[in-house]
């Protein structure tokens, strides 16, 4: 089904340790974490909080257990912050995403995002950009872009719960008011479903756009607590409401099958964080990769 020469298959360190919330796996060694996605059959990953930064360490230890850097997170406050500030730290990121081989980089707006409050009710207070954030989350986007194409590299938007940039709505709007040539959408099945968005929809609205997905399943009933309860994001992490593809209620299969129809091309990274503690890392690793081999074929 998928072009197997143009997709590649990694996953997210998040599942052993959270950037988000350190605490969770804090005892889970870089070494231990790279080693288990190799051993799970996955050829990359993203960048984690553990990872070395000095660019031949950390290579030589990916090389030895033949993975690669698909991309790396990027935290932009374009809404809330002079531009140059933005600028200066993504530039960094960009250089050393394209000395590690990386040819997308992950860029979400965190201005008044309550992504990482630990008690902010998740549902009832995301922000709404006002016409003028919008503008300049554009207008910033697609500087940032621009930074992105000079080394050959594509700027994936991640809408993300309690962020500005969530809902379709929010998704139609950001592309429509960015440039299709310089910002590109990551595509991120967990968020989109937790969100009570439909994922295929927008699969079929924006592929052209899509250069990077993040495959992570959703415990349906954590989500509806978490929306009842008023609770935060990260209240819902630690609870468990995000899994690996195939053990919570999205289903994946028509999701592959439009992927695949449509000629994705790039990395399909699994990124299901949970409490490792409570969720085995390299066991759920497995049951990601057997279930993508089983459901997509590769
Ligand atoms: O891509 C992601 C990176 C994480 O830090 C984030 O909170 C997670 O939910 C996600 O989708
Ligand atoms: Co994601």
């Amino acid at each position: 089904m998928f072009d197997v020469s143009t997709v590649k298959l990694g996953i997210a360190p998040i599942g052993w340790t959270n950037d988000d919330l350190p605490e969770l796996g804090g005892e889970i060694t870089f070494e231990q974490c790279i080693s288990e996605m190799a051993l799970a059959g996955f050829s990359g990953s993203e960048v984690g909080n553990k990872y070395p930064r000095e660019i031949p360490v950390l290579k030589k230890a990916l090389h030895l257990r033949n993975l690669e850097i698909a991309s790396a997170w990027f935290s932009a406050y374009l809404t809330t912050k002079p531009y140059k500030e933005t600028e200066k730290a993504y530039i960094a990121h960009r250089d050393f995403l394209h000395e590690m081989g990386a040819k997308v980089i992950v860029v979400s707006e965190q201005g008044r995002s309550i992504q990482g409050n630990m008690s902010t009710p998740l549902f009832a207070e995301k922000p709404i950009f006002t016409d003028e954030e919008c503008l300049k989350l554009a207008e910033g986007l697609n500087r940032l872009g621009e930074l992105a194409k000079e080394k050959d590299m594509k700027l994936v938007y991640h809408h993300h719960m309690g962020t500005g940039v969530q809902t379709t709505e929010e998704i139609d709007r950001l592309m429509d008011i960015t440039d299709s040539n310089l910002v590109f959408l990551l595509y991120d099945t967990g968020h989109l479903y937790f969100s009570g968005e439909d994922p295929l929809a927008i699969l079929e609205k924006h592929f052209s756009r899509i250069k990077h997905v993040h495959l992570k399943d959703v415990r349906l009933e954590i989500a509806r607590q978490v929306k009842q309860e008023h609770l935060s994001f990260l209240t819902g992490v630690k609870k468990g409401v995000f899994t690996v593809p195939g053990d919570g209620a999205i289903d994946f299969e028509p999701i592959f099958q439009l992927l695949a129809k449509l000629g994705y091309k790039g990395w399909m990274i699994v990124e299901a964080e949970q409490d490792p503690a409570l969720a085995n890392p390299f066991e759920y690793a497995l049951k990601a990769r057997n279930f993508i081999k089983e459901t997509a074929g590769i």
